[in-house]
């Protein structure tokens, strides 16, 4: 473990900086440094070399030469304990450099601005700093390497205890972080730059680097012999399950996670008021709204009781004491998690200890564009994220739908979205009656929506029903009928169309078409 001597320092990033190379100074350390950095480090008073006197040659090329230099990297790469380096490096006057601290143009923030040029981007993208950090990783017996400011901290109390030095325990740690970062720093701009071959924007790079980090291990995936991690977006833009700060309750597993989101990001559609949602096994087994969150989750409840046993509760507003007990005083429930949770909703919730209870923060009423990806044997498959509700809506019936129905149509099919395929949601009065999820079958999911509504006590006829896609046969038309359904919801688009209209038109059903298809697998 040998003492650092020297410290080559060049951020973008400026946090922190200024009192970790002090304290590096105050070990005796000699601080060689770049441009911006050796200015500010100035100002403050630190002791700095500039980079270009340690070599001998100037900062060129705005900067885009400043470290590429054999005495830079001869001094990070040389080996300590190889006589022939040690030898090469005195000839060539290359003193060793023993710490690296370095971070990136930032390159991710600078292409998430909406007018970001081509030249905007190339002009961040970092040539120096990759190279210098990749030559101390690789180096990392010998030296030590930082690339977050988040390691100052722990760098400077091991050199505290240590009379100036790092471990290679130490090094070998920060050495693996520095690969991930440039890994991730390279994906970044290839798949940017990949969307942006020739002259042509196109949708989906030819190669595809996707970054996640570890978030949490897990105690086994959707099945106890399956092992499972839990990795999120390095850089989350919106409240999602991924930004979930848990309040309480047990550690969440794979399928806790997995329904917690498919929960969230149905009752994300819900702007307009109070709503809740309650999902068991990715399906959503009641959805209401109501003049407040209490009476949202009394109604979503009354859709289905047997199954919301054991479920997952979602808000789309601040989880209220009242409410919080309402849940727990009557189900066994694994996840609620709301956008916020009072405190009086805390302490209630904290009488059932195993329940857990997470708060997401808020999100922006228009979602944003991303994708969803799905892994195949030996592939992904990568779309847009279904993040649209419908193309136009029209009435192709005789009878138009009066307000209060086609309210529950707009209703029905933002819950239909979230419905495993093929889906068919039953509603009355911004509640779901019924829901049939996950069939082979249209017909079936539908006599599945009616069954459930029967079991819950729930009246079907005048309700409205929404299907995720269109009706292949009149047969859909004519058992709604027959349930007693006023008006109905669906993309249209089958060859069929005339037909499952007429047979609308022959009951006195309002039909609706949306000309966007919600399939949800
Ligand atoms: N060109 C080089 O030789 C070079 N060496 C270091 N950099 C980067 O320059 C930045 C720091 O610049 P400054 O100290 O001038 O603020 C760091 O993000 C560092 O990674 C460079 N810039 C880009 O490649």
């Amino acid at each position: 473990m040998a003492v650092i001597k020297r410290a080559l320092i060049s951020v973008s990033d400026k946090t922190g900086i200024v009192g970790f190379a002090r304290e590096l100074a105050d070990f005796g350390v000699e601080i060689l440094s770049t441009g911006g950095t050796a200015n500010l480090l100035r100002q403050e008073g630190i002791a700095v070399k500039d980079v270009s006197e340690y070599t001998g040659f100037p900062e060129m090329l705005d900067g885009r030469v400043k470290t590429l230099h054999p005495k830079v990297h001869g001094g990070l790469l040389g080996m300590r304990d190889n006589p022939a380096h040690v030898a090469k490096m005195k000839e060539h006057g290359i003193e060793p450099i023993d710490m690296v601290v370095v971070n990136l143009y930032p390159f991710e923030a600078t292409v998430a601005k909406p007018d970001c040029s081509l030249e905007d981007a190339i002009e961040n993208i970092d040539i120096g700093g990759p190279t210098m950090l990749r030559s101390a990783a690789k180096n990392n017996r010998d030296v030590t390497v930082v690339v977050n400011h988040a390691d100052y901290a722990q760098v400077l109390a091991e050199m505290k205890g240590s009379g100036g030095a790092v471990s290679r325990t130490t090094n070998f740690r920060l050495a693996v972080k520095v690969y991930q970062h440039t890994a991730a720093y390279d994906g970044a701009i290839s798949n940017w730059l990949g969307q942006r071959m020739g002259d042509e924007l196109a949708e989906f790079s030819d190669t595809l680097t996707v970054q996640f980090k570890k978030a949490q291990d897990m105690r086994y995936g959707e099945n106890p012999h399956q092992k499972a991690a839990f990795y999120v977006e390095r850089n989350l833009r919106e409240a999602s399950i991924s930004t979930a700060r848990q309040l309480q309750g047990k550690e969440l597993s794979y399928n806790n996670i997995a329904d917690t989101d498919a929960a969230l990001e149905c009752v994300k559609q819900f702007v307009e008021g109070p709503a809740c949602v309650i999902v068991k096994h990715a399906n959503p087994c009641g959805v209401a709204l109501g003049a407040n969150l209490l009476e949202a989750y009394n109604r979503a409840f009354s859709t289905d009781p047997e199954s919301a046993f054991g479920g997952i509760i979602a808000f789309n507003r601040e989880l209220d004491g009242t409410t919080a007990k309402a849940i727990v005083d009557r189900q066994f429930v694994e996840v609620i998690i709301a956008p916020a949770v009072s405190a009086e909703a805390v302490e209630v919730v904290a009488t059932k200890k195993n329940v857990r209870l997470l708060e997401c923060g808020y999100w922006p009423q228009e979602p944003i564009a991303r994708h969803d990806y799905k892994r195949v044997n030996g592939g992904l498959l990568v779309q847009d994220a279904d993040l649209l509700l419908s193309g136009d809506i029209r009435t192709v019936t005789k009878r138009t739908p009066n307000e209060a129905e086609m309210r529950d149509l707009l209703f029905t099919w933002r819950v239909a979205k979230f419905v495993k395929s093929n889906a068919i949601v039953y509603g009355k009065d911004g509640m779901t009656i019924g829901v049939g999820a996950g069939q082979m079958s249209r017909v079936n999911s539908a006599r599945i929506a009616a069954i459930k509504a029967d079991l819950a006590g729930l009246e079907v006829p005048g309700s409205v029903m929404a299907s995720d896609a269109f009706f292949p046969f009149r047969d859909g038309l004519d058992n709604a009928a027959k349930a007693g359904i006023r008006a109905v919801i669906q993309p249209g688009g089958s060859i069929r169309d005339e037909e499952v209209i007429a047979a609308a038109d022959e009951h006195g059903i309002a039909m609706v078409f949306t000309g966007m298809r919600h399939f949800r697998h």
